[in-house]
């Protein structure tokens, strides 16, 4: 892989970028970013990852294997419409918008061009990504297989078919947040509870990553596990029962159907767009 052009300066950008030079996937001076305005954010990436930054559009195409479309969806239309000149059939796209189609990408630069839509997640920044990929005919066996590198290079790639990454950008795109979420309401209380703040993180974050290595080794399922920890009239019991009455695994139930529905809607608002013009 020679040079790689990413579009798009923020958190997922920098996720990737972190990820992928960190397991040497491309070298940094291969690197090439842009965003839309916010020069300092480009000087930060540029300064933090050795990678360059421009505005200058013939800088940052040219001689491109891959470019990683990074803008939010209600950017898309005008982002790739400002580049589609510089986008070619040799280059391979990957886009990781929510809920973007391949083939509203293909609408927006007009032309036809080998598209990967690919649903990662912010833990690509520690090489822990849980990604989603589909991909479109044109996409070639060699960039099939630069995509699964690259994309391993930052966790675990699976690939999936295009209808199912709504249900992934809600189950794991979003998933981090959802367990930050869990780790907030856990430190809230045990500061409640008497304990140290940073005590408690350490005890915290062990216990999600063992309890994370257990489901992954285990061949018990999550409700035997869970079991194991609750002894009759003790106090997971008595914890567990607060969660029940609360309704909170309908809670989170309802939260992943809620974030797959907005992934899909932000696809179909986008693509409504382009009706339009
Ligand atoms: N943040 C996350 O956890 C994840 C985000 N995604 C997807 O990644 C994409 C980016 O999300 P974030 O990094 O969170 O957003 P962000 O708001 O942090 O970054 C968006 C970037 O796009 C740039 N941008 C906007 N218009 C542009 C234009 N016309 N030309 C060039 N750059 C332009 C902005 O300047 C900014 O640098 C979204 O489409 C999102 O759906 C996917 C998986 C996880
Ligand atoms: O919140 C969002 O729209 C993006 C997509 C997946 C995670 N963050």
């Amino acid at each position: 892989m020679k040079k790689m052009t990413i579009v798009g300066g923020g958190s997922m950008a920098e996720a990737i970028i972190s990820g992928i030079l960190e397991n040497g996937f491309v070298k940094q001076k291969n690197v090439w970013v842009t965003n839309q305005s916010n020069q300092e954010r480009l000087q930060y990436l540029e300064k933090r990852y050795g990678i360059n930054g421009t505005y200058d559009l013939q800088t940052l195409f040219d001689g491109t294997d891959i470019v990683i479309l990074a803008m939010k969806p209600k950017d898309a239309a005008q982002a790739i419409a400002k580049i589609r000149g510089h986008l070619s059939e040799q280059m391979l796209i990957v886009s990781v918008l929510a809920g973007v189609s391949l083939q509203t990408i293909e609408r927006i630069a007009g032309k036809q061009l080998a598209v990967v839509r690919a649903m990662p997640n912010t833990s690509a920044a520690v090489g822990k990504s849980a990604t989603a990929i589909a991909v479109n005919e044109r996409v070639s066996k060699s960039q099939l297989e630069t995509t699964r590198k690259l994309f391993e290079t930052v966790g675990l790639a699976t690939f999936v078919e295009e209808e199912q990454l709504d249900a992934v950008t809600g189950l794991s795109g979003s998933g981090p947040a959802y367990i930050y979420y869990l780790i907030e309401a856990m430190e809230n209380s045990a500061v409640e509870i008497g304990l140290e703040k940073q005590i408690a993180k350490q005890l915290i974050v062990q216990t999600l990553i063992g309890a994370a290595e257990m489901v992954r080794s285990s061949a018990k399922p999550p409700e035997e596990l869970r079991r194991e920890v609750t002894s009759p009239g003790g106090t997971t019991e008595a914890g567990v029962r607060i969660l029940e009455e609360n309704g909170v695994r309908q809670a989170f139930i309802s939260c992943i159907k809620a974030a797959a529905t907005q992934s899909k809607k932000m696809g179909d608002a986008l693509s409504s767009e382009l009706k339009v013009y």
